[in-house]
């Protein structure tokens, strides 16, 4: 089992130009998850969700804090975490297959030896049919597919997916939210999700973290079980029908609008 952890973690951007001030973003930000689990991050936008995203892949430095990876610091990018954008930013110039390849190219590994492993990712996301199709004959979902099959190429411990579902319209995001789900539980990783809904964070999430904004605080942390429901084959509208998910529901909005009260009268 491998452990991510933000340990009372700030980050403070620097001024933008000369007659800005600095920005503290996140503040003291204590959150853990381990592989196995699937934890969403929801807030009001500006929250910091994104930088808490980006200090986990190593891509920020917290000014204060630490970010570690069974208990080593965090310094860098590393393929042990892979992410997922909401622009996939595929490579337009190699087909799906050669895409999901990719990282198995960096690491040294075989052509046939990548083709076989590439052509195994693609079918896991349902796209065995695909594999020579160039990313412009792709529909959105099936570039998101793609990107998160070419995510779990170097086989990481931590998906961090910033709104992967975001772009895609509502019928084509309800199919992946199952889909992601299933390809979470199939590769025992942990993931690490952003998103705005809330409807979306009790679906997925076996635990949800509600930060604050202004700066990002940690305002909750809550276990949520739905996740047993849809990976069992219950429909999501049968879910969401339930009274626990509306209470939940209820909950969770509770906690991203009291903080927003909070804010107003501190303002
Ligand atoms: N590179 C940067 N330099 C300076 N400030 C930044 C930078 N990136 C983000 N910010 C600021 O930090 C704050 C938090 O941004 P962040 O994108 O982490 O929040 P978020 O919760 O993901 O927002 P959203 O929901 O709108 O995507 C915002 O006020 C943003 O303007």
């Amino acid at each position: 089992m491998s452990q991510l952890s933000f340990n009372e973690v700030s980050l403070v951007y620097p001024p933008r130009d000369r007659h800005a001030a600095s920005q503290l973003v996140l503040d003291r930000v204590t959150v853990s998850l381990t592989t196995g689990e699937f934890v969403v991050v929801i807030g009001r936008s500006g929250s910091g969700k994104t930088s808490l995203l980006n200090l986990a892949a190593g891509f920020l430095e917290p000014t204060g804090g630490t970010v570690k990876l069974d208990g080593k610091t965090v310094e860098g990018p590393g393929a042990e975490r892979a992410v997922v954008f909401q622009d996939d930013a595929l490579y337009p110039w190699l087909d799906a297959r050669d895409n999901v390849a990719f990282p198995l190219r960096l690491k040294g590994v075989g052509e046939r030896e990548r083709r076989a492993r590439a052509d195994e990712l693609l079918e896991l996301v349902g796209l065995s049919a695909a594999g020579k199709r160039r990313v412009w004959e792709l529909s959105g979902g099936m570039r998101q597919r793609v990107g998160i099959a070419r995510a779990l190429a170097a086989e990481p411990r931590f998906l961090l997916l910033d709104e992967p579902l975001g772009a895609l319209d509502a019928l084509t995001r309800s199919r992946m939210q199952t889909f992601l789900l299933d390809v979470w539980a199939k590769s025992r990783s942990g993931a690490l999700l952003i998103t705005h809904s809330i409807d979306e964070a009790l679906l997925l999430a076996t635990r949800i973290v509600v930060l604050s904004p202004n700066p990002g605080r940690l305002a909750a942390d809550i276990t949520s079980s739905f996740t047993a429901d849809i990976l069992a084959g219950t429909p999501a509208n049968v879910v969401r029908s339930s009274p626990a998910f509306k209470r939940l529901h209820d909950d969770v909005t509770g906690f991203i609008n009291s903080v927003t009260r909070e804010e107003e009268l501190a303002a």
